[in-house]
C-alpha cells in the first residue's frame, strides 16, 4: 500500500482534535475532510477509517507505542506508525518515521494482545461494568464486533419510493447494496460510499439508519390516524420512520429537551416529506402533563450509555464515565415513570436503548413493572439486538401495553 504524507499529516490533525480537543470524532473528521476538496473518496475514505481505527484501539496503541495523553504531534505520528505495522504495510521512508523500533511494535503488540482489555482496547471500568452484567465469553464475542467497522445502512423513506426503485437509482451511481428479508426496509452498502451527496437523498427518498435501529419503530406496532408521542425524538431518525408507517395520517408529537435537535428534525421531515409531525421542546414539565391520558402510543427511546453503538461512536469508550451511567439510570427510570402517564387505557409503550447492558434495559422495565404506576402495565415483548449475532448495532426494546 502507498501511503500519501498528507492524508497522514490529515489524521494526525484529526486525532490531535479528538484526543487533546475532547473533540467527537464524527465531527472531527468531517472538519478536517473539508479542509481540501482535491482529495478524492479513497483520500477521504482514508483518512476516515484510519482516525476512526486509532480511536477505536487508543490504549492498545498507545501503551504499544508508549505515549500518553496529552499527545504530542510526535505520538501522534508514532500511533500512526503502530497502526501501519499492526496492519503489515512497511512504513514509508518519512523523516517522521525514522528510527521507530518496528520488531519492538510487533512484540509489544504480541505480548499485550494477550489481555482482553488491551487486545480490545476498553477502559477497565467499562469491561467490569459488562462482566457483571453479561457472560464472558458473550461479552468477549460482542466487544469483539462492537469493535468492527459499521455498515453504512439507509432506510428507504416509503411517504416517497420502495426499496426496490430506491436499489435501481444506487446502481446507476455504481452504488451497489443488499436486501436483507429480516430488514424490510433496509438497503446495506457492500462498500462505504457518500450518500450525502446524492439527489436521491436530497429529495428525501432515503435516510441513513443502522438496520438495527429500523426495528424499533415497527415495534410500536403504529397504524395510521394514530396520535403518538415520540418522547426522546432527538434529530428524528424513528420519528420520521413512524411517520412514514403511518402513511403521514394521525398525529406524531416529537419531544426533546434540547431545541437545536428539534429544528434539525424539522428540516429533516421536510426533506422526507413526513407532514404529520409536530415538535414540542421539553422545557418545563407542564408540555407531558398537557398529553395525559392522550396518546394511543408513545416511543421512549431513552438517553443511555451507547455502548451497543461502539462501532458508530468509538471515542464513546473514552469519553464516558462511570458516574454517568449512574445519573443516566435514574433519568430512564424517571423519563418511564412520568412520560408513560400520556397513554390512554389499552395505549403501547414501547422503550427502548441503543445499550446491550440489562441494568439500562430489562432491569429498568422490571423496576417500572413493580412501581405504583407500572402496575397498569404488562410486559407484551421484548427484544435483544448484539452486534456478535445480528451483526449490526446493539438495540434493546420492550414493548408494554396499559391494562
Ligand atoms: C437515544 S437519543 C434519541 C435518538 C432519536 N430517537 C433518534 O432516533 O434519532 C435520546 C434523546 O433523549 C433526549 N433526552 C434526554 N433527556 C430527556 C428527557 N428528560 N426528556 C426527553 N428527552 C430527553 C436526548 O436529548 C436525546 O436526543
Amino acid at each position: 500500500m502507498r501511503f500519501h504524507h498528507n492524508l497522514v499529516v490529515a489524521t494526525t490533525q484529526a486525532l490531535h482534535n479528538i484526543f487533546n480537543d475532547g473533540k467527537y470524532a464524527d465531527q472531527a473528521i468531517q472538519k478536517i475532510l473539508k479542509k481540501d476538496t482535491r482529495w478524492g473518496s479513497r483520500d477521504r475514505a482514508f483518512i476516515a477509517e484510519t482516525t476512526y481505527d486509532i480511536v477505536r484501539y487508543k490504549r492498545l496503541y498507545s501503551a504499544i507505542a508508549d505515549v500518553q495523553e496529552p499527545f504530542k504531534p510526535q505520538d501522534l505520528w508514532r500511533l500512526t506508525s503502530v497502526w501501519i505495522i499492526l496492519k503489515g504495510h512497511d512504513l514509508p521512508a518519512w523523516e517522521e518515521y525514522y528510527n521507530t523500533p518496528v520488531r519492538r511494535i510487533k512484540g509489544r503488540f504480541d505480548e499485550l494482545r494477550k489481555k482482553r482489555v488491551m487486545r480490545e482496547s476498553i477502559p477497565n471500568w467499562m469491561d467490569e461494568l459488562a462482566l457483571n452484567q453479561l457472560e464472558e465469553s458473550f461479552w468477549e464475542k460482542e466487544l469483539h464486533a462492537l469493535n468492527e467497522q459499521a455498515n453504512v445502512v439507509l432506510r428507504v423513506n416509503e411517504l416517497k419510493t420502495d426499496i426496490n426503485t430506491l436499489k435501481e437509482k444506487l446502481v446507476a451511481h455504481d452504488i451497489a447494496t443488499d436486501i436483507s428479508p429480516e430488514f424490510p426496509n433496509a438497503l446495506v452498502l457492500r462498500e462505504r460510499a457518500n450518500v450525502f451527496s446524492l439527489p436521491e437523498f436530497q429529495d428525501g427518498l432515503f435516510e441513513v439508519q443502522d438496520a438495527g435501529s429500523q426495528k424499533i419503530a415497527p415495534f410500536l406496532q403504529v397504524e395510521p390516524g394514530m396520535r403518538i408521542l415520540d418522547a426522546c425524538a432527538g434529530a428524528g431518525g424513528k420519528t420520521l420512520h413512524l411517520a412514514a408507517l403511518t402513511q403521514n395520517k394521525g398525529q406524531i408529537i416529537a419531544t426533546d429537551i434540547y431545541s437545536s435537535k428539534l429544528k434539525e428534525l424539522k428540516r429533516r421531515a421536510r426533506r422526507a416529506g413526513a407532514h404529520n409531525i409536530e415538535t414540542r421542546l421539553i422545557d418545563t414539565t407542564k408540555v407531558i402533563k398537557k398529553l395525559h391520558g392522550k396518546m394511543d402510543r408513545i416511543l421512549i427511546d431513552a438517553p443511555c450509555s451507547g455502548l451497543g453503538v461502539l462501532r458508530r461512536n468509538p471515542d464513546a469508550k473514552w469519553k464516558l464515565e462511570p458516574q454517568f451511567l449512574e445519573t443516566i439510570q435514574n433519568t430512564q427510570q424517571e423519563i418511564l415513570q412520568s412520560y408513560s402517564k400520556v397513554l390512554k387505557s389499552g395505549g403501547k409503550l414501547v422503550y427502548a436503548t441503543c445499550s446491550i447492558l440489562p441494568s439500562e434495559n430489562q432491569d429498568q422495565v422490571k423496576i417500572f413493572l413493580e412501581s405504583e404506576i407500572g402496575k397498569e402495565f404488562e410486559l407484551e415483548e421484548e427484544k435483544s439486538l448484539f452486534a456478535h449475532l445480528d451483526g449490526f448495532d446493539g438495540f434493546y426494546m420492550a414493548r408494554l401495553s396499559k391494562k
